[in-house]
């Protein structure tokens, strides 16, 4: 176990050219974890407080005040606590800063030291992140949720919806998805350079056209799914993020060109829902309308996701709300927005125990942190946005993800459909045959707490190998070990699971040896099994003569039996009774045929000795004698009467 050694802190930039915070927190072992942190555009208000310096620096998003308190507050307090104690560090910075929504020390600035304490602790038990704190079923590859279009406060165009996503659902594995989403990220821009739209990017990557509405958005992407040879609601399915807290102002959803009522917006949505394989909806109301969002839950909560994002902040009070209400059924969950991973893992879990999807996500200002990443296979939540496969600070994400998935090996299943559990009953494709078609139309610096970063020289001169180039990065290969890519996957290749392992080569090669090794014992074994029914069956064929036999011959011992069948069979009559005969036309008698023997000549009839039967038997198998045989001949035994003259 490692302890906290120092915490360092500096200002980056983000994404968007906006000034952010990365933290270095240093173990005694020698072990450097970093964390960068996001931020967003469309932030809810019920988010911890993102702490700025104001003024004229950056426009006054400077955080000099969050480095300030990373290195001065809260970096002195930590020395000294294990690593991986991570809730109770996490505890110590929520008592540190002492207010309900971080506002003292900045949830950028705790956000960053908590984070960075989780990858010191990993790095330190040489773990990758998704590993150390997913554990062992750590497995799970989310679907990734390309934002392909984007609006709303993401672009700087008239369309209402943030973003419009694609979720590579029938992919078997994050690899092929990712190369499907990518394909249709292509081909929308083909789509859109027909058009003669605009192809410039959003702040998540996705292109950023100006439309005449958000139909015309869900009808261009429904055309590139096609030009890739996808099929939109089988391969592919969409997802929106309305983000309608942005454009709801003054009681009213200014939608569209028009102030619309929560009742009007829900119309609106079931509306696309049947027109579009839709099967996510984020936000598609106000932060503070949860009285629509539980209407809107009750109405299509059973056909698609309703995910909370401004709803429910990551927030455990506000989704328990959710919960209680059934406000929605699903959890988006940003790292920033709660401030801790404690919390975040503490909302996703409280969303899975309450039957919650969560679907992990970055935010629109992003870095190159690939946290979420991990995370999202830590808590094997099955989604995640993470933007368009473009810009490097979204496909960073993306490719820790084909790291994991490559690390994990055999253990890796991608969620795919089962994400979404209401198309497993095939909602999806009912609700589509309701529905009509688509087709209409100071400056940055770096300073350190305690007794400074003496183990990022210290580590940062034996550099590490692979993709783990810790410290920061996720899973790559162990120690000194470099990872062999697996045999027959060349670069830029997909990898479709399943595959014939070499492993699995040698499996099938024993199990065919054995079976064949097996196969003439097998058939001996069937072969008496069958042998040992039929002396069953002629066992039980036996019992049940022999039963026969005691039984006739236990009549025989009654004097009436005896008596009957000597009347029947010889025409014996008791002293006094009289006997008839009837007679055939030769005049011989009717019935039976049966003569007795003289006893004498029973009893004298000798055996023949066993030698002579034996030789006998030799015999006849060489010559049977056929003309000896009884062959019986069939005889009249009666004629009609003659018929009487006057009745011919
Ligand atoms: C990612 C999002 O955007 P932002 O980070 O701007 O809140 C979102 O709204 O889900
Ligand atoms: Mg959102």
């Amino acid at each position: 176990m490692a302890s906290i050694e120092a915490v360092g802190a500096r200002e980056i930039l983000d994404s968007r050219g906006n000034p952010t915070i990365e933290v270095e927190v240093a173990l005694d072992d020698g072990t450097i974890g970093r964390a960068a942190v996001p931020s967003g555009a469309s932030t809810g208000a019920f988010e911890a407080v993102e702490l700025r310096d104001g003024g004229t620096r950056y426009g006054g998003k400077g955080v000099g005040k969050a480095v300030d308190a990373v290195l001065d507050v809260i970096g002195p307090e930590l020395v000294g606590f294990e690593a991986s104690e991570q809730r109770l560090v996490d505890a110590r910075l929520l008592e540190l800063d002492g207010t309900p929504n971080k506002a003292q020390l900045g949830a950028n600035a705790i956000l960053g030291v908590s984070l960075a304490v989780a990858r010191a602790a990993a790095d330190s038990a040489d773990l990758p992140l998704f590993r150390y704190v997913g554990g062992p079923n750590a497995h799970l590859l989310p679907v990734p949720m390309m934002n392909i279009l984007n609006g709303g406060s993401h672009a700087d165009t008239g369309v209402d919806v943030q973003e419009f996503m694609i979720a590579p659902i029938g992919a078997a594995t994050f690899r092929e998805a990712l190369e499907q989403g990518a394909s249709v990220y292509h081909a929308l821009k083909a789509v859109l350079k027909e058009k003669g739209l605009a192809t410039g990017l959003g702040d998540e990557g996705g292109f950023a056209p100006d439309l005449p509405n958000n139909r015309e958005a869900l009808d261009l992407i429904t055309v590139a799914v096609e030009k890739t040879g996808l099929v939109a609601g089988k391969d592919i399915v969409f997802a929106l993020d309305v983000a309608a807290s942005e454009f709801f102002t003054d009681g009213a959803y200014q939608f569209e060109g028009a102030a619309k009522t929560s009742a009007e917006m829900q119309a609106y949505y079931a509306d696309l829902a049947a027109s579009y394989p839709i099967v996510s909806i984020e936000d598609p109301l106000d932060e503070e309308d949860w009285a629509g969002w539980a209407s809107m839950t009750a109405e299509l909560g059973s056909k698609i996701q309703l995910v909370g994002d401004d709803l429910f902040v990551t927030n455990v009070e506000r989704l328990g709300r959710g919960i209680t209400e059934q406000s929605a059924n699903a959890l988006l969950v940003k790292v920033n927005q709660i401030g801790s991973l404690t919390e975040t893992l503490d909302s996703v879990d409280l969303a899975h125990r309450n039957g919650f999807r969560c679907m992990m996500s970055h935010r629109s200002g992003e870095t190159e942190d690939t946290t979420i990443a991990d995370l999202a296979v830590a808590t094997n939540c099955g989604q995640i946005k993470t933007g368009a496969p473009a810009r490097s600070e979204r496909v960073a994400k993306y490719n820790q993800l084909l790291r994991i998935e490559e690390e994990l090996d055999d253990a890796a299943r991608y969620a795919g459909r089962g994400a979404f559990p209401p198309l497993r009953s095939g909602a999806l494709s009912s609700r589509m045959s309701q529905g009509r078609p688509s087709g209409r139309g100071q400056d940055p610096r770096r300073r350190t707490t305690g007794s400074g970063p003496r183990g990022a020289s210290r580590r940062a001169s034996t550099p590490r190998p692979g993709p783990g180039a810790r410290p920061g990065a996720g899973p790559g290969p162990r120690r000194g070990v470099p990872r062999q890519r697996p045999p027959g996957r060349g670069p830029g290749q997909a990898a479709p699971r399943p595959r014939l392992t070499g492993r699995a080569a040698i499996l099938v090669l024993v199990l065919a040896v054995l079976m064949v090794s097996y196969a003439s014992s097998m058939r001996a074994y069937l072969e008496q099994r069958r042998h040992q029914a039929a002396l069953s069956a002629s066992i039980s064929d036996s019992r049940a003569t022999i039963a026969d036999l005691q039984r006739e011959k236990k009549r025989w011992k009654d004097p009436a039996y005896v008596r009957t069948i000597a009347h029947q069979r010889f025409g014996w009559v008791l002293p006094g009774e009289i006997g008839f005969q009837v007679l055939d036309d030769d005049g011989k008698p009717l019935g039976h045929t049966d003569t007795l023997s003289d006893p004498s000549a029973v009893t004298a009839a000798s055996r023949p000795l066993w030698w002579q039967s034996a030789w006998g038997s030799v015999v006849t198998a060489g010559k049977p004698d056929v003309a000896a045989r009884d062959v019986p001949q069939p005889v009249t035994k009666i004629k009609p009467p003659p018929v009487p003259k006057e009745k011919q």
